[in-house]
């Protein structure tokens, strides 16, 4: 019995394999000897194209033995099915000999017999994709697939010779077909069965899918309880002005009395639970909302930015405390004498307001309060006084003109003292300003300085000329200065290598600079600007005098004055060469570039209130 339903499931293979073919050659050699079938192989993993099947004897001797057993179960249900069974077979054969038509891959497929019926016995797939066996949870997608495509299956002896379907493939098919032909055997039984398999079915993903139903109804369950209204109303009802956000209690409810406010009456209808939990909000948040009202001291407020004149006198507070507070010290308790006035003119000098600007001072508080009592603040605002008259004729404005265009500026300086920064601060400014400016990258023994100036033109959105590593600096600067012409930028920015002023050969690669420039226009370059950085001390004033001297230097910015900076030297530097000092650095911002205002300078020094 079994063995003649086998024949007939055999005969549903054609048509069977044309839905899902299985390994089939191999099984004829199975042999009852397979001792497992491995759960299914996700459908993704079965070929698609003809691919290397390298099936063992041993996987298929399993599928047989599955498909024998499964046939032995089928038996007893199948033989009161039989002639139904027999016209399906019927049906499933004429299926495949019209799929043998179609394909011949199928057609030239050797399919042993034994193969083909369990494959042929998956009617869920051949009766319109119905899983192969609800009940194979695992396999759900992978025994969906309606088939192995045909070309999997071998054609010929060298097709078998090239074929290696792995043993996984092999059991999943093998345990597919087994479950088709139980499936193959209850369905013709009864509908009923079938629908024990979908119960199954559902049984089968019920996991997952209970899961997500639980889920769902723990998640609806809130929902429900949310809009069951006598949890929520009776907040609204007694916060009526905050429940609903504010709006105006009901003319009909008593202002408070909570009994008489209906308990569900939410302010508006609550179509369905969207809404309903919407309108539920409010009911939760007013405690949030409260929450988030609460003032924000606790978050620490953003800090202001200094201005730049409060960056300056904290830049400059360690000279001024300094120097009040000794000043102050000096002079407790003291009439103004020769003595006084000689450790005073000490205090100033150690500041480094150089020793001119220093006599300066003490002369005039000699001359105004000699004999007198003097306090800390009577020699403050005197100090201010002379080193605003110091400063005030250096305090300039940077002139260009721009009939030269370009206007070319060389800024020179030793390392590190701002130079590149303060170019692109100067860039920005006057490309601000709608000034068409051209960066000349003429520090060209660092890469990074190179690559700095980039990133300055880029932001300031200037022309930018560049050479490789190690070019000739005065080489650049000629091109530099060419192409600005060609170009009719206004002003030509150029960079250069800092270096320390006593190094002869770095100064005079700096002259030759300016000499090249010269080449193309003899007033160029126009503007020699030398940046000195404030936290330097006295070394500026060597600085200034030896590059004053090698590349001609016609105006100062003191940069880094926002920092511990000293900037008692910018008085003596002024008064020795009384050069221009156009601006000062505050910061590294592309903001942060001053113009150089004296009595601003001078009071923050001498510790002058502001
Ligand atoms: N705080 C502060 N830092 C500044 C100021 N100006 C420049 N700097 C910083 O000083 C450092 C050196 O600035 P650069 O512009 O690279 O100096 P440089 O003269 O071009 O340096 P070299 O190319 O080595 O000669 C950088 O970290 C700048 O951000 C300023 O006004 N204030």
């Amino acid at each position: 019995m079994a063995i003649g339903f086998i024949k007939k499931i055999f005969s549903f293979g054609k048509g069977a394999v044309e839905e899902k073919p299985a390994p089939p050659q191999e099984a004829p050699e199975a042999a009852p000897g397979a001792e497992t079938i491995t759960p299914a192989v996700p459908s993704e993993d079965l070929p698609d194209e003809p691919r290397e099947v390298e099936a063992t004897a041993e996987d298929d001797r399993g599928a047989i033995e599955e498909a024998e057993a499964g046939a032995g179960e089928i038996a007893p249900s199948a033989e009161s099915a039989a002639d139904e069974v027999d016209a399906r077979s019927e049906e499933v054969e004429a299926n495949a000999e019209t799929a043998a038509d179609e394909s011949v891959a199928i057609e030239d497929e050797s399919a042993p017999p034994a193969i083909s019926p369990l494959v042929g016995e998956m009617p869920g797939r051949a009766e319109g994709g119905k899983p192969l066996s609800d009940s194979a949870a695992p396999r759900d997608d992978a025994a969906t697939p309606p088939s192995v495509p045909s070309g999997h299956l071998p054609h010929k002896g060298g097709d078998q010779g090239e074929t290696e379907a792995t043993a996984k493939d092999d059991q999943t098919r093998t345990e597919e077909a087994a479950a088709g032909v139980a499936n193959v055997a209850a369905s013709p039984d009864t509908s009923a069965e079938d629908a024990d398999a979908k119960g199954e079915s559902a049984e089968a993903r019920s996991p997952d899918i209970a899961a997500h139903e639980d889920i769902a109804a723990d998640e609806t369950a809130p929902v429900e309880d949310e809009s069951v209204p006598p949890p929520i109303s009776p907040p609204g009802g007694e916060m009526p002005g905050r429940a609903e956000g504010g709006e105006r209690p009901t003319d009909h409810a008593p202002p408070r009395n909570e009994a008489a406010i209906p308990p569900s009456a939410p302010s508006r209808p609550l179509p369905h639970k969207g809404e309903d939990q919407i309108a539920a909000a409010p009911s939760l948040p007013k405690g949030f909302a409260t929450a988030d009202k609460r003032p924000k001291e606790a978050a620490p407020a953003p800090q202001p930015k200094l201005s730049w004149y409060q960056r300056l006198r904290r830049g400059l507070a360690r000279t001024s405390s300094q120097l009040t507070g000794q000043i102050t010290s000096l002079f407790t308790k003291r009439k103004l004498d020769e003595a006084t006035l000689q450790d005073l003119e000490d205090l100033l000098i150690q500041a480094d307001l150089g020793v001119e600007t220093a006599m300066r001072i003490t002369d005039t508080l000699a001359s105004e309060r000699y004999g007198k009592d003097v306090s800390g603040e009577d020699v403050s605002r005197i100090m201010a006084g002379e080193i605003t008259k110091v400063l005030a004729p250096v305090a300039k404005p940077l002139e260009l003109d721009l009939s030269h265009k370009p206007h070319v500026i060389l800024v020179v300086g030793v390392n590190g003292t701002g130079k590149t920064t303060t170019i692109g601060k100067l860039a920005a400014k006057l490309s601000g300003a709608g000034m068409k400016v051209m960066l000349a990258a003429g520090d060209t023994f660092r890469a990074a300085a190179i690559e700095q100036l980039k990133i300055w033109a880029d932001r300031t959105k200037s022309d930018i000329v560049s050479s490789k590593l190690g070019a000739d600096a005065a080489g650049l600067a000629y091109e530099a200065f060419q192409l600005a012409r060609e170009k009719k930028s206004d002003v030509l920015i150029i960079d250069t290598a800092g270096r320390l002023q006593n190094k002869a050969e770095l100064m005079a690669e700096l002259e030759k600079i300016v000499r090249v420039l010269g080449k193309l226009d003899p007033d160029a370059p126009h503007t020699v600007l030398q940046t000195l950085d404030a936290t330097t001390g006295q070394n500026a004033l060597q600085q200034v005098e030896i590059f004053r001297n090698v590349a001609g230097v016609s105006g100062l910015i003191m940069t880094k004055l926002d920092g511990t900076a000293r900037g008692g030297i910018l008085v003596a530097i002024s008064a020795k060469h009384k050069l221009p000092v156009y601006f000062i650095g505050v910061g590294e911002g592309i903001d942060d570039l001053e113009p150089f205002e004296a009595k601003d300078f001078a009071e923050a020094i001498a510790g002058v209130a502001a």
